[in-house]
């Protein structure tokens, strides 16, 4: 009989969301009437509710995300922990709430509110059997290399867009965040494959977006809507 591991999500919204250019902070801005935020965390939700919910914030927006859970009646059970100055700081943190000795861990952008649960599935399994599952896709547009004074055509099939869920067994990705952070490290593929760990790549969606400049936006509001609309 197949073991099942326990699971939790680390759910990162520490950042400052310096390119959105807003003074509400990012990961708060309404979308579809309800915070960016409140979206990603039920879509890990209705993935499985029984999964360790930890959220990571700024310390100073702590305050404010428990008045906006009361506001919205937003009853999803998780843990606020405070961030750190960058991303490999916020997981860290993060990491550290989490007790289980064992099980699957995924790391996710609190500003990917779209992703798929069947991306967030697939990305379970796959760590639950390989150690590690990172979810990407493949570039729509062509890309270019950038020199000093040139430039130059790059075959695009052989790169992706790696996007977040990140999963990962919990003692390697404990292992991995003890490592001393390095300038490289954008995300939690790059920190596991330092650590000397192959990555396998799951196939994510282009619904999956990271919401980072104001445009960003206008696209998620008509996104909810068409797919409102869609449901209804
Ligand atoms: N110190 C940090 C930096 C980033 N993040 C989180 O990592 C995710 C991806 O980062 P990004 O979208 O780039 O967010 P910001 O760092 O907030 O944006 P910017 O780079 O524009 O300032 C976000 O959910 C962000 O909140 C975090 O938890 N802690
Ligand atoms: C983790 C990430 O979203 C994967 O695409 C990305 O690396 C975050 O990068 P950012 O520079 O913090 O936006």
């Amino acid at each position: 009989m197949a073991v099942v591991l326990p699971e939790a999500a680390i759910i990162v919204a520490g950042g400052s969301g310096t390119r959105m250019q807003s003074q509400v902070p990012k990961q708060f801005i309404a979308i579809g009437g309800q915070p960016i935020l409140m979206h990603t965390i039920r879509r890990f939700y209705e993935y499985n509710p029984a999964l360790q919910l930890v959220v990571v914030l700024p310390q100073n927006q702590i305050a404010k995300w428990q008045t906006l859970c009361f506001t919205h009646v937003f009853e999803i059970k998780h843990a606020v922990v405070a961030g750190g100055i960058t991303r490999f700081g916020s997981v860290k943190n993060g990491l550290a709430a989490i007790t289980a000795p064992d099980g699957v861990v995924a790391v996710h952008d609190g500003v990917r509110p779209f992703v798929p649960v069947a991306v967030i599935r697939e990305a379970f399994a796959v760590a639950a059997e390989k150690g590690n599952a990172v979810v990407a896709v493949p570039l729509k547009e062509s890309i270019r290399q950038i020199f000093k004074t040139k430039n130059k055509a790059l075959d695009r099939s052989q790169y992706q867009l790696v996007q977040t869920p990140q999963c990962f067994r919990l003692p390697l990705l404990r292992r991995a965040y003890a490592l001393p952070e390095e300038p490289t490290f954008t995300d939690d593929a790059s920190v596991v494959e330092r650590f000397g760990q192959k990555i396998n790549l799951v196939t994510g969606s282009y619904e999956n977006i990271k919401i980072t400049t104001p445009e960003d936006l206008l696209w998620a509001e008509v996104f909810l809507k068409a797919t409102k609309t869609k449901d209804s």
